[in-house]
């Protein structure tokens, strides 16, 4: 569990925790329970959060990011957690947001980013994981700030689906999953939104060097191929 208590022989630092205020209210390991809280409550020790290990899925509509995230997580372990997905939840659930995010999907806009992260913040303090593919998002360099801002955790590898734009309209032509924006208007208007506003994102990555382009044709198994080296080496550098 990423937000579990780890350590308890070091003072927090950082003023960046948002989740460490929450960990303290649900500390769930015996060794916390029966040594940290009486030190804690004495104002020694505050607890120390695991850092998770964050992915970003990026691609335009259909390149096959949640197709390959199916794949990621059947062998690396990951918690799946689409934006589009947490969006499309809330509007069937007919939350507060749900009218507004509905149009916003309609018209292949991007729903305000703090809607958003407030989502994924939510799903991966429920998780028991510590391993996040978050896929379709960021799409914008709003996004980016936002979930910098909100969560704190830079992600520590990018995936790029780069596929060609009509092998993408194919694809969701096909997809038949019922969803509002699988329509020729507005797959162009996604392609569009992606182009101007998620490829910056993209080239932010990769002049840090966390960007990992995968050539998304091919069958899936061959796709999965290019990714599965790039977590492979994470775990060997984890053992090693
Ligand atoms: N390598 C592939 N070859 C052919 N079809 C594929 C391939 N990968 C995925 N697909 C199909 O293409 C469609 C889109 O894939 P997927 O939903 O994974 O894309 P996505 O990037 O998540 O799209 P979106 O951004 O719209 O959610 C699906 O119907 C999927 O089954
Ligand atoms: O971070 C996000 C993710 C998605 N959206 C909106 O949802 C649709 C569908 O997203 P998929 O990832 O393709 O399932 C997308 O076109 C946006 O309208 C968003 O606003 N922000
Ligand atoms: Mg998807």
């Amino acid at each position: 569990m990423w937000r579990r208590v780890v350590s308890l022989s070091s003072f927090i630092s950082s003023s960046r925790t948002s989740f460490v205020a929450q960990t303290a209210s649900r500390l769930n390991t015996c060794e916390s329970l029966t040594t940290g809280i009486a030190q804690q409550a004495k104002g020694v020790i505050a607890p120390k959060e695991k850092t998770p290990f964050i992915t970003f899925v990026l691609g335009g509509p259909g390149s096959g990011k949640g197709t390959q995230c199916i794949k990621i997580v059947e062998t690396f372990g990951f918690t799946h957690l689409s934006a589009g997905d947490l969006l499309r939840r809330e509007i069937a659930s007919n939350s507060a947001d749900g009218a507004m995010i509905l149009n916003t999907i309609k018209e292949g806009k991007i729903v305000p980013s703090q809607v958003t992260v407030k989502l994924i913040q939510k799903d991966m303090e429920s998780s028991d994981n510590d391993k996040f593919l978050i896929d379709g998002f960021p799409r914008t360099e709003e996004n980016r700030v936002s979930f910098d801002q909100i969560i704190s955790v830079e992600p520590n590898v990018v995936l790029f689906f780069d596929c060609p734009e009509e092998e993408m309209v194919k694809r969701v032509l096909n997809r038949n999953q019922g969803r509002v924006d699988d329509n020729l208007e507005t797959i162009k208007k996604r392609l569009q939104v992606f182009e101007a506003l998620s490829l910056p994102v993209i080239n932010y990555y990769s002049q840090r060097g966390k960007l990992y382009t995968i050539k998304a044709i091919g069958t899936e198994d061959e796709i999965f191929e290019q990714v599965r080296p790039i977590f492979t080496a994470f775990e060997l550098h984890a053992a090693g």
